[in-house]
């Protein structure tokens, strides 16, 4: 029968994995138990969905079970499974390929380095090729459900594998690794049954073990986990280490979750949900927004389907978890699960559940809810912006840093802000920009810190984004403070308050000139009320674009109002002083254009003529 061997190379990709899973996991062999009995369970639970069309699949009558069986002699260790079983195009597509895209891009990101540290490939679920750590051959014996063909796959894991037709093979999928000398620790029973109790518990099927006598495995077999859904057992008789593997087959992540939250719901609807929030955000984060896995949807046990993109709004895509239905039919499709109503009112219960728990670990625990927000911060912004229904719930949840952080992380509450404000206060006052430096130096915010009254700095892309979706809070309107006219004698009296209402009523002819200087460039001339220290700064009207923002529209090639800011000077400083005192024509210009560029400048903006600034600077400091 040689002659009908078939030889095939691994993808170039495939290669890359392996090479990485070999040399980066070897510490953390023992995952690979977990990887094959996770594969057969889903193998099961695949069939089990299929079977509901097609009865016939199961007409053979095979229990849906897991078998993990040791051969001291052969030094094999064997994974079996009586579930879906694979064809011989779909061992050729899933043992030899990488279909997610996500795998893909991970590769590409770790460029020629080819290294990578252990949580990291943890992340992409290594799957399969995991056997390859503790085995230098792997042979995959499996029939399809419903076909009478069997296939042989094997593989050293050097570049190529074989495939040739079986006989005689039962349905599903046979896993048989021979196992490295160093790896022969596999083959004890002690070693084994600890592995497979703790990874296994949560699974749905039975997953058994030879019994062994005298440290032989016998022909008698046990069974050494619960077999039952663990969502469907009450809470109370479930462990922590239960729910912690539960996450760790589900999410694929070496790191425990963050925190979950079970529930089961019986009325209208009835369902089961047991949800995760990871402590790390996945490596693929970043690229699913719209390829969304995570959530498994069950229906009355069976799993019919990831259906994440269904049951979570898009802001909620770090979720993991299931969600297991009594009401919905067993042959629901996709189709059904985008039109129902029930879907939306499942949909809302989740998001509820998920804000619930965050909300939960928030006041719970204020240093896991920062780790929490360096991971998924980003994401709760986009969830102002796209859901308006629980919009107050989620700007409880958002956190800022201020002009009384240390630095730029984000570790306050609108609601700590609140306790803090000043008695006169009536809004929330913040200041956009582009990075945290510019935010925290902004000429802007001069007399507002003058009168030690605190502003949040939003200091990200995103943030400018999401506060256009974010007008109040707790019935406190949200202002920027570089918009509009800020009414500061409201926040108490600066020290030199009459000084500078002289200079204000003095400076009325200044500021007519330095508009007719600058021309269209700014809207308006006025005296600021803003600063103390610096010459001037750029203020937009109220319902004008940030002048970052429009300028990172402009960059991505998109269309974006041109709002001309009003310029804002302060006549107590020098430069301003010397324009009301020039005479020459050609230094007021220069003086005037440089108020205007050393605003743009604070501002983070690129100035369109650089080198004629740099001339003007020169000329004014040389006199
Ligand atoms: N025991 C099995 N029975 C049937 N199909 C299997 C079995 N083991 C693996 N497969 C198939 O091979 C594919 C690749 O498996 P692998 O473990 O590498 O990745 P995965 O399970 O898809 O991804 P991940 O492990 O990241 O979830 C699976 O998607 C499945 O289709």
């Amino acid at each position: 029968m040689t002659a009908t061997v078939e030889s095939f190379k691994f993808e170039a990709e495939v290669q890359q994995v392996l090479h990485l899973v070999i040399h980066s996991l070897y510490s953390n062999r023992d995952i690979f138990i977990r990887e094959l009995v996770s594969n057969a369970s889903d193998a099961c639970d695949k069939l089990r969905f299929e079977a509901i069309a097609d009865p016939a699949l199961t007409a053979d009558g095979a229990e849906l079970r897991i078998d993990v069986s040791v051969d001291p002699e052969a030094k094999t260790l064997t994974v079996t499974d009586t579930g879906i079983g694979m064809s011989r195009a779909e061992l050729i597509d899933n043992l030899g390929t990488i279909a997610r895209s996500g795998t893909r891009k991970f590769l590409e990101q770790l460029g020629a380095s080819q290294k990578a540290d252990a949580n990291l490939i943890g992340q992409f679920g290594v799957g399969f090729y995991s056997a390859f750590i503790v085995a230098d051959r792997v042979s995959v014996e499996t029939r399809r459900a419903g076909s009478e063909e069997g296939w042989r796959w094997a593989s050293d894991g050097s570049g190529e594998f074989t495939l040739e037709p079986a006989e005689g093979l039962a349905r599903g999928t046979r896993i048989t690794l021979h196992l490295k000398e160093d790896a022969q620790d596999y083959l004890q029973s002690w070693k084994l049954r600890s592995l497979i109790t703790t990874w296994s518990d949560h699974i749905a099927f039975p997953v058994t073990l030879p019994k062994f006598e005298d440290g032989k495995p016998t022909a008698e077999r046990e069974t050494v986990n619960q077999a039952a859904a663990l969502w469907m057992r009450p809470k109370s008789e479930i462990t922590d280490e239960e729910y912690q593997a539960f996450y760790k087959h589900l999410g694929h992540d070496f790191n425990e979750p963050l925190a979950w939250t079970h529930n089961k719901v019986e009325g209208n609807q009835n369902f089961s949900s047991l949800l995760f929030v990871p402590a790390k955000a996945p490596f693929d984060f970043q690229f699913n927004r719209d390829e969304r896995k995570g959530l498994k949807l069950y229906v009355k046990r069976v799993f019919i389907m990831d259906a994440a993109e269904q049951m979570l709004p898009a802001y909620l895509r770090f979720v993991r978890g299931v969600v297991d239905s009594d009401d919905l039919p067993l042959n629901v499709s996709r189709e059904l699960l985008q039109n129902t109503r029930q879907l939306d009112k499942l949909k809302s219960a989740l998001t509820r559940r998920v804000l619930d728990l965050l909300d939960r670990v928030a006041s719970d625990d204020a240093e896991k809810y920062a780790g929490f927000w360096r991971e998924f911060g980003g994401l709760l912004k986009e969830g102002i912006a796209e859901d308006h229904g629980n919009r107050e719930r989620l700007a409880k949840l958002l956190r800022f840093a201020s002009t009384r952080s240390e630095g730029p992380e984000d570790r306050m509450s609108l609601d700590d802000y609140i306790g803090r404000m000043k008695a006169e206060q009536d809004a929330i006052l913040y200041l956009t920009a582009d990075g945290w430096n510019a935010a925290r130096n902004s000429p802007q915010l001069e007399a507002l810190k003058a009168r030690g009254v605190e502003v949040l700095l939003l200091h990200e892309r995103i943030d400018e984004w999401m506060v256009g979706y974010l007008h109040e809070y707790a019935g406190k309107p949200l202002k920027n403070v570089a918009k509009g006219e800020l009414d500061l004698d409201k926040l108490g009296e600066p020290a030199d308050k009459a000084e500078r209402e002289a200079l204000k009523e003095s400076a009325g002819d200044t500021v007519k000139q330095l508009k007719g200087v600058l021309g269209e460039r700014v809207k308006e001339v006025r005296v600021s009320d803003r600063l103390t220290q610096s010459p001037s700064c750029l203020v937009l009207e109220e319902a004008d674009m940030a002048l970052h923002m429009q300028r990172l529209l402009k960059a991505a090639g998109h269309e974006a109002p041109n709002a001309a800011p009003v310029l804002e000077v302060n006549p107590g400083h020098g430069l301003v002083k010397r324009f009301a005192e020039e005479s020459d024509a050609a230094r007021r210009e220069d003086l005037a254009l440089l108020l205007f560029e050393q605003a743009m400048l604070a501002e983070g903006a690129a100035l369109d003529d650089p080198a004629a600034f740099l001339a003007r600077v020169n000329r004014t400091i040389l006199g």
